[in-house]
């Protein structure tokens, strides 16, 4: 799955860069990967409920809410009564991860869960089991443009084998300096769900670079997995 970051869109015009990566299933993006940052948990500001709920009406694709804030415990249901379909929470600002994931389903959406490039995995392993999607970060959140951090692979493979092995039933997405360059090496990791800004919204045809890199991606998956 591609999940373009408006990150690097074009806020004034947020409905048309929706629709410029929207198309049938298999071509269009599968999610609309919707980062929002408060200034504290990271040093960025962006957007909120009011322009979740706006993009909401202004697109069918489901709207990927990844939450860079402090205390998600208390804002995580209100952007999926908004109607994101995914609402993911930083393990580092979550003060009850497990409370919050059943919190963010009975409001019906799924439940994500990201962890910062620094952040391992092991301990919040029982934990993800009552998530839907892990978003490994491959940068440090903030800023769209930065460059991938290969490192985190490990983490992303170790999902992949807890998900393998029937230890969890999971998502693993990753977001960060995802493009034609690093985007194989996501695949042939593990990862089923690429995030990508600026290699979608910098592209002169942002649709086509959805369908670009989902190409490259399932030819690396496919070469991996022989
Ligand atoms: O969450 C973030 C950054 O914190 C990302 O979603 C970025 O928006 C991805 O942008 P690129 O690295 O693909 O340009």
């Amino acid at each position: 799955m591609i999940a373009p970051s408006i990150l690097s869109a074009d806020f004034a015009r947020l409905g048309e860069e929706a629709a410029a990566v929207a198309g049938p299933p298999g071509e269009g993006a599968d999610w609309l990967h919707v980062d929002v940052m408060d200034a504290h948990f990271v040093p960025n500001l962006t957007l909120g409920l009011p322009v979740v709920q706006s993009l909401r009406a202004a697109t069918d694709i489901p709207l990927d809410c990844h939450l860079m804030i402090e205390d998600p415990d208390r804002w995580a249901v209100g952007y999926a009564e908004a109607g994101a379909h995914n609402v993911t929470v930083h393990v580092e600002a979550a003060a009850d991860p497990v409370r919050i994931a059943r919190d963010i389903r009975a409001a019906g959406a799924k439940a994500g869960l990201s962890i910062k490039p620094g952040t391992p995995l092991d301990p919040y392993v029982e934990v993800l089991r009552h998530y839907d999607t892990l978003l490994v970060m491959s940068v440090e959140p903030g800023f769209g443009g930065q460059s991938f951090i290969p490192d985190v692979l490990d983490k992303a493979r170790q999902a992949r084998r807890l998900v393998d092995t029937g230890h969890l039933t999971l998502v693993v997405e990753i977001d960060g300096g995802i493009n034609a360059d690093t985007i194989e090496a996501a695949a042939e990791a593990g990862v089923d769900c690429f995030v990508a800004g600026s290699a979608v919204y910098g592209a002169e045809d942002p649709g086509r670079a959805v369908r670009a890199l989902r190409e490259q991606a399932a030819n690396a998956a496919h070469r991996a997995r022989g």
